[in-house]
């Protein structure tokens, strides 16, 4: 449940908010102490704060004062400030200082239920935002953290500093286009155009035009001289999709091409020279390709000057929570919604599904269950995923009544006695029982740590 925090010296309103905020976690304090004491104990993702704090409530030092120590313990706390009815210079001064946002008195539920509830979006948003950052690789916008796609990255970042050609193998939706554009983006032509193509999706009389350009004339229809992909990629990169469905008829002019930096536009007589990196793709295997003659083996070997294998995302362990977090916010901004999270279960689902159409596949079902979600949490229903016995196996439920009491018992009393910082008596204080009693239940539940805090 998510924390608030509420600073209001006043009894009444604390009792209001309490009731107003019955679907959060609330602790209270009363003063400046109080308050910083809670905000390291509790950590809340968000705080109202009555400005009029004793010991000198009418005025505003004291809230400003805490305010400014909340903020520099704990600066992604969202902290809203709650001020007199006509107090609007210190409202605007506390936002100067780094609050959230400020609300004046009286207080009425409906309107700070909707403040804070918008406070902790922004929390909850931020968070996962800095959890992202700190697990993006070095390049670009390659999501992931697996060690297999740590490794293809670090090759790419290698090599996006020379002109090698690039061969990238991966199933179809793993993201070679995503690793082809990092490339680009992290080397000296990342200024120039990268070009994309896609050869199975192009017709095998039209590729070659597409590729190399035509004059006017060089055929019914050629009304004016077009530049082909390879002459508009001039001084940047081409990237050439599922290389292993190029025509074999066109692998020799491809070749030439690769060999010699030179094209010529269908029906031209003119060499033009040209300056670029090739990067290709494919899901298919074109060594074996090769030894079927099903593709030139001097192009493999032209385009293979280094391989980069993209793992697919059953291969990439908790990758895919960390994908679908990212696309989660993309989504929720372009889908107008406002989906928190994914429910244990999901994140389960996600986990143990074979993602056949890689990241795309998670894409599309993440797409409809953000449309389609009924509650703010994704579930496997909503990505029409399901939740299979081996994965209950994996997180058995204990339904022994006795079992379930120790085991939230137990969990309870190490939780307290972090949130005191290893002092017992803060500890049997925070779980409402006596220090012998505490003591007890620590040798009942063998919380040998705890006990050795407790002897020193
Ligand atoms: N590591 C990643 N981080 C973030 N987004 C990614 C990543 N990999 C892939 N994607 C996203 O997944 C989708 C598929 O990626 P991409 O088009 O690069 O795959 P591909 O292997 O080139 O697919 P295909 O073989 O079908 O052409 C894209 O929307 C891309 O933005």
């Amino acid at each position: 449940m998510d924390k608030l925090l509420v600073v209001d010296d006043d009894l009444g309103i604390q009792k209001q908010l309490k009731w107003s905020f019955s679907g959060y976690e609330v602790v209270f304090a009363e003063d400046r102490e109080s308050a910083i004491a809670q905000l390291r104990r509790h950590e809340p993702k968000v705080v109202t704060l009555d400005l009029g704090l004793p010991p000198d409530p009418a005025n505003a030092s004291e809230g400003l004062k805490t305010l400014e120590e909340i903020i520099s313990l704990a600066p992604q706390t969202k902290v809203i400030v709650v001020t007199g009815n006509n107090d609007r210079d210190n409202a605007l001064k506390a936002v100067s200082l780094g609050a959230y946002d400020f609300y004046q008195k009286p207080i009425d539920s409906d309107t700070i239920k909707v403040i804070v509830q918008r406070a902790m979006n922004l929390f909850n948003l931020e968070e996962e935002n800095r959890q992202l950052a700190v697990s993006t690789p070095a390049l670009g916008k390659i999501i992931g953290n697996s060690e297999a796609i740590q490794k293809a990255s670090r090759m790419a970042e290698k090599i996006a500093r020379t002109d090698i050609s690039t061969l990238l193998l991966g199933e179809s939706g793993t993201g070679k286009e995503v690793f082809a554009r990092s490339i680009h983006d992290h080397s000296s032509r990342r200024n120039k155009p990268f070009i994309a193509i896609n050869c199975a999706s192009i017709p095998e009389n039209l590729l070659e035009s597409e590729l190399f350009g035509y004059e006017r004339g060089a055929f019914t229809g050629a009304n004016k001289t077009t530049k082909g992909k390879i002459e508009c990629a001039q001084g940047g990169t081409l990237f050439l999709d599922e290389i292993g469905d190029m025509p074999i008829g066109l692998q020799a002019k491809m070749l030439r091409f690769l060999q010699e930096r030179v094209i010529e536009r269908i029906g031209g007589r003119q060499e033009i020279p040209v300056d670029i990196r090739v990067i290709c793709a494919t899901h298919r295997n074109l060594s074996d390709m090769a030894s079927q003659e099903l593709f030139r083996e001097d192009l493999f070997f032209r385009v293979s000057e280094i391989v980069i294998n993209i793992p697919p995302l059953r291969d990439r362990d908790n990758d895919i929570i960390l994908l679908a977090r990212s696309f989660l916010t993309d989504y929720n901004k372009e889908y107008n919604q406002n989906i928190k999270g994914f429910t244990e279960d999901a994140i389960q689902a996600m986990l143990h599904h074979p993602w056949k159409g890689n990241i795309r596949e998670l894409q599309n079902k993440l797409k409809s269950a953000i449309i389609l979600a009924e509650g703010s949490m994704i579930t496997p229903d909503d990505l029409g995923l399901f939740v299979t016995e081996e994965m209950q196996q994996r997180k058995p439920t204990k339904l022994n009544l006795r079992e379930v009491r120790e085991e939230a018992e137990s969990a309870a009393i190490r939780r307290a006695w972090h949130l005191a910082e290893h002092n017992l008596s803060k500890t049997a204080e925070l779980l409402g029982v006596t220090r012998p009693t505490l003591y007890s239940l620590i040798d009942k539940y063998q919380l040998q740590d705890l006990k050795a805090s407790h002897d020193a």
